[in-house]
C-alpha cells in the first residue's frame, strides 16, 4: 500500500517563484525513503511543503490516499503524518517528561501508554527524563525530537536532514534508531545530505534536482551508478 504519494508538487516561498518544480514521490508502506540532492535544490523546501510549512501552488499530496496537500501543519500529526524539523525541533527550557507531554497533551494521546512505550524505544532519554531538552548532547537532542514527533503514533514520519551537526558516530546511532523506529510500522521519509549514511538504511531514494525528482531508485542502485553519483550525489558534507 502507497503510505505517502506527492504528484507533480510545486512550492515555494514567494507566490510565482516556485522552489519545488514538478517533484513526485511514491512512498510504499513501512519503506525508508531518502531525499537527496545537490545543495540547495529544493529538498528541504519539499518536505516542508508536505508538512504544511510551505504554500503549495500545484499538484497533491496523498497520505495513504487522503489528499492532504495545503493541509495545516498543526492539522498534520491527527492525519498520521509526523515531522522533524532540521532545527528548533524540541523545547529546550522543558526537560524530556515535558517535551513528550505537552505533545501528548496537545495531541490528545494517553500519556502514561504512548511516553511508556516511547521510554522503551529510547532507553536513554528515560534513563534522563527529568534533564532539560537544551542540556542534551546533540544525538539525544535528535533522539528526542524524533521520541517527540513519535508521541502521535504518526503512520509516516518525515525528518529534514536528521544527521545535521553530529558525529558520524552519532549519526550511525541516530540512523540504527530510526531502523528500530521502522521496525515498529512507521513509514519513513528523510531529506539528507550525508548520502553515505542515508542510503545505508534506505530502501529506495529519490534525487532532487533544481526542484524536481531527476532519479528514483533502490538504495543499492543509486549507490552503485557512477552517473548519479558523479552527477547528482558529488561530495556533500558529511559524505565520507
Ligand atoms: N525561508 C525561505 N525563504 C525564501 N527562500 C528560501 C527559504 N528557504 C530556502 N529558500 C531557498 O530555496 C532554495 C532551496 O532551498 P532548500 O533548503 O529547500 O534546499 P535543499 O536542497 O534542502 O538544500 P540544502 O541541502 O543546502 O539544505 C534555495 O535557493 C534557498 O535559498
Amino acid at each position: 500500500m502507497t503510505a505517502l504519494r506527492v504528484e507533480a508538487l510545486e512550492a515555494g516561498y514567494e507566490p510565482g517563484l516556485p522552489i519545488v518544480r514538478g517533484a513526485s514521490l511514491s512512498v510504499e508502506s513501512n519503506e525508508i525513503v531518502a531525499v537527496l540532492g545537490p545543495n540547495g535544490a529544493g529538498k528541504s523546501t519539499l518536505i516542508k511543503a508536505i508538512a504544511g510549512l510551505v504554500p503549495i501552488s500545484a499538484g497533491r499530496v496523498l497520505l495513504h490516499d487522503r489528499e492532504i496537500t495545503g493541509r495545516a501543519a498543526h492539522r498534520l500529526p491527527h492525519e498520521g503524518l509526523g515531522f522533524v524539523p532540521q532545527t528548533e525541533n524540541v523545547f529546550v527550557n522543558l526537560s524530556i517528561d515535558d517535551n513528550l507531554d505537552l505533545a501528548a497533551s496537545i495531541l490528545k494521546v494517553p500519556k502514561k501508554r504512548r511516553l511508556g512505550e516511547l521510554y522503551a524505544l529510547f532507553p536513554d532519554l528515560a534513563r534522563q527524563r527529568r534533564l532539560l531538552a537544551g542540556r542534551l548532547s546533540g544525538g539525544q537532542r535528535q533522539m528526542l525530537a524524533v521520541a517527540r514527533a513519535l508521541v502521535g503514533e504518526p503512520k509516516v514520519l518525515m525528518l529534514d536532514e536528521p544527521s545535521a551537526g553530529l558525529s558520524p558516530k552519532l549519526v550511525g546511532i541516530v540512523f540504527e534508531k530510526l531502523v528500530e523506529v521502522r521496525a515498529t510500522g512507521v513509514t519513513i521519509v528523510l531529506v539528507e545530505q550525508n548520502v553515505k549514511a542515508a542510503l545505508a538504511i534506505a530502501d529506495r531514494a529519490a534525487v532532487l534536482v533544481e526542484g524536481s525528482t531527476r532519479v528514483v531508485g533502490t538504495a543499492r542502485e543509486l549507490a552503485n551508478d557512477p552517473q548519479v553519483a558523479a552527477l547528482y550525489l558529488g561530495h556533500h558534507r558529511g559524505d565520507t
